[in-house]
């Protein structure tokens, strides 16, 4: 008989969405592009936006239009903005999940530590995403990138989101820079995905742990809480 495996040595883990739980670039890119063609301006392609994924969904359309043609004047990104939302809030595609997100989440879970969101996506996009894929249930607390007058890489965004948790011995678990800023002004330990949307060599994150795989998650845990 094969001994239990370890417990896992924090009270609760935090997980960013895009590019650590969803692969959600081909859905981000449908929707800006009708936006984009809506405003007369050509497509961008996948690549590209998973280069513009991060810093929310206002800096996602500023540099979408950008690359694109001409800046647009502060109103028209309003305008622009408002449609994109609008536009992803209504998409129907199922959210794809990355490999072993599902399971990893119930082995934390029930192993007893809670989980919360921290996300630069605004909420209603986010509590859609998590309804649809049935995770909600799973999270005990969530921060959009518009739940709090700040968000990521402001540590706070982080800090909040664990204390709703009922505070104690926090992880984060990201895949660009804004997380693990946030996670090293909250002082709480970071692992980062490299399968995400880094935006630069995931070596140079400056995350304590990186991970191809979301499944050796609980493991990676033990090791940065020993
Ligand atoms: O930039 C966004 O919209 C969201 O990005 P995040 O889930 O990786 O924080
Ligand atoms: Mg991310």
């Amino acid at each position: 008989m094969s001994a239990a495996p370890a417990a896992i040595p924090f009270s609760a883990v935090v997980f960013d969405l895009d590019g650590t739980l969803i692969d959600s670039a081909r859905d981000m890119t449908r929707v800006l592009n009708r936006t984009l063609s809506r405003f007369a301006r050509p497509a961008v392609s996948e690549e590209q936006v998973r280069g513009m994924v991060g810093d929310g969904s206002a800096a996602l359309v500023r540099q979408a239009f950008a690359t694109t043609g001409d800046a647009l004047t502060e109103d028209a990104l309003k305008t622009a903005l408002a449609d994109y939302l609008d536009a992803y809030f209504q998409d129907d595609e199922p959210p794809v999940l990355y490999p072993g997100v599902q399971e990893t989440l119930a082995v934390l879970a029930e192993n007893g530590v809670k989980l919360g969101l921290c996300t630069n996506k605004p909420e209603r996009i986010t509590r859609k995403l998590l309804d649809a894929l049935g995770l909600s249930p799973l999270f005990g607390a969530l921060a959009g990138g518009d739940t709090l007058p700040v968000k990521k890489p402001d540590g706070r965004h982080l800090s909040w989101v664990v204390e709703a948790l009922g505070g104690g011995s926090a992880a984060m678990v990201g895949d660009n820079r804004n997380d693990v800023k946030a996670a090293r002004a909250a002082g709480v330990p970071v692992v980062a995905m490299t399968y995400g949307y880094p935006r630069m060599p995931v070596q140079e994150l400056g995350a304590d742990i990186l991970l191809d795989r979301i499944a050796d998650l609980p493991d990676a845990l033990r090791r940065l809480g020993a």
